[in-house]
């Protein structure tokens, strides 16, 4: 508490507001937008995470105590009190540890809700409403306010009221059975596709409606979810099952639209490469000197690879394996052929490419010393985008934030005695 009294207290001898970046001869596009991210583990975070690097001033409310669960419960832990994969989804914001079960709490979240532009929630449905901190509630204190839910189904239907996770999504969305090999035990995606893909859309959802309410002064409710984002994703596969009439199955790395494209055996391991039109295919027969297999019937157009998959790879193998990986990779590169090697994330991230596009970030953090985060995933290149700010540790911004509402230090003490700030 009395860390919070003297944060208010300095704030208020040095006032000044988030985002109006100083540095850059151009603000960034979200500079002046205030976006509340009152989220948790992945997919909330991440849309925040988004529009914090975009310049949004991020205010990321937690309850007390514990904050975001992804501080301590989830993830590798590091020299301080949050994870890593905490401090990779919330560079860009700032914290404020208020207890949103409390009514002194609620204050300061309708108080803040006045001079947002976007909300970000994923709790499970339900749990804003209890709070009193909903859509129908806070929507009277800011019509303009855009407020995206997200969660593992969405707010409607029959599996509404079900937690979530990225797992659940994938395996009840088919995402999981088009997965690993075909009759293997079940795999899913090896990133968080559902999670990620939600964040994604309900970013660009968010970022629609803000201009929407820009030129209307009507905001709008955004309901989003890990369940529908899994199935947006799965565009061959259900287009394999609406286009055909047959149920897709899982085929390992090959594809079910084009062959051949997939890993291959070499002399020394796999690489990847597809060569998925008629020129390419005709390239590729020429380039491994198989002059044979451009002749051969079974294998004369991408319906026909298709059908024959199995023998055709069999018989692109019988020369792959008389060379390495990388020698294959470049000879196919150098004809045009799209090939590729097999890398792990340290390769990947450290390979000279990688480290060209900035695809790691070294970030300097009170707790941590250096804390690596992923680059900027696309670069605007009149505004480029800045880590401005380290993940926040729990509370951080707590007493600047309330200075900026106008509360003062007994203000704020009032608050305190009422609970707000209490787990
Ligand atoms: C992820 C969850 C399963 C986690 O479930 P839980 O840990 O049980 O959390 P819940 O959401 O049910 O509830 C959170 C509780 O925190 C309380 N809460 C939250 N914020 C506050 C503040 N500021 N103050 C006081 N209390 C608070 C809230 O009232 C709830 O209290 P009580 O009601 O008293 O408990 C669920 O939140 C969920 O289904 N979310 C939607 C989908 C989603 O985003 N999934 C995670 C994606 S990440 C992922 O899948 C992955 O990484 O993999």
């Amino acid at each position: 508490m009395s860390d919070i009294l003297d944060q208010t207290r300095q704030a208020a001898a040095a006032p000044q507001r988030e985002g109006q970046p100083t540095t850059a001869a151009r603000p960034l596009p979200l500079a002046g937008v205030r976006v509340l991210d009152v989220s948790q583990v992945m997919a909330g975070p991440y849309s925040c995470m988004l529009l914090g690097d975009l310049g949004a001033d991020v205010v990321k409310i937690e309850p007390p105590g514990t904050g975001d669960q992804t501080r301590g419960a989830m993830g590798f832990k590091m020299k301080g009190p949050d994870s890593m994969g905490f401090l990779n989804m919330n560079r860009n914001k700032r914290s404020l540890a208020i207890n949103l079960k409390s009514e002194a709490g609620r204050e300061v979240f309708y108080e803040l809700v006045k001079s947002a532009d976007i909300l970000v929630e994923n709790y499970r449905p339900g749990v804003m409403k209890k709070l009193k901190c909903d859509y129908e509630t806070v929507r009277a204190l800011n019509p303009r306010l855009v407020y995206v839910s997200i969660s593992g189904f969405g707010q409607t239907g029959p599996w509404a009221g079900r937690p979530g996770f990225d797992l659940m999504a994938q395996a009840m969305s088919g995402v999981m059975s088009v997965t690993g090999h075909p009759g293997g035990p079940p795999v899913k995606a090896g990133v968080p596709v559902a999670d990620i893909g939600c964040g994604l859309f309900a970013t660009h959802a968010a970022l629609a409606a803000y201009i929407g309410a820009k030129n209307t002064g009507e905001g709008q409710y955004i309901d989003a979810s890990l369940f529908e984002a899994a199935l947006a994703f799965s565009v061959w596969d259900i287009s394999e099952y609406w286009g055909r009439g047959t149920q897709p199955i899982p085929l390992g790395t090959a594809n079910r639209m084009s062959a051949p494209y997939q890993a291959v055996k070499s002399k020394d391991g796999y690489f990847v490469m597809g060569a998925t039109n008629q020129k390419l295919w005709l390239q590729l027969c020429e380039v491994i000197g198989r002059p044979d297999l451009a002749a051969d019937p079974r294998f004369a157009t991408n319906p026909d690879r298709l059908a024959n998959r199995e023998v055709l790879i069999e018989e692109l193998e019988k020369t792959f394996v008389t060379r390495t990986s990388d020698e294959w990779v470049e000879a196919l590169l150098a004809a045009g052929i799209p090939a590729g090697t097999m890398y792990s994330y340290p390769e990947a991230f450290e390979s000279e490419h990688g480290r060209h596009r900035q695809m790691r970030l070294d970030i300097d953090h009170p707790n941590e010393g250096k804390v690596s985060n992923i680059g900027f995933a696309v670069k605007l290149t009149g505004t480029p985008q800045q880590v401005r700010r380290p993940p926040p540790l729990l509370g951080q911004h707590s007493g600047e934030i309330l200075n900026e509402i106008g509360l003062d230090a007994s203000a704020v003490e009032d608050l305190a005695a009422r609970g707000a700030f209490a787990p």
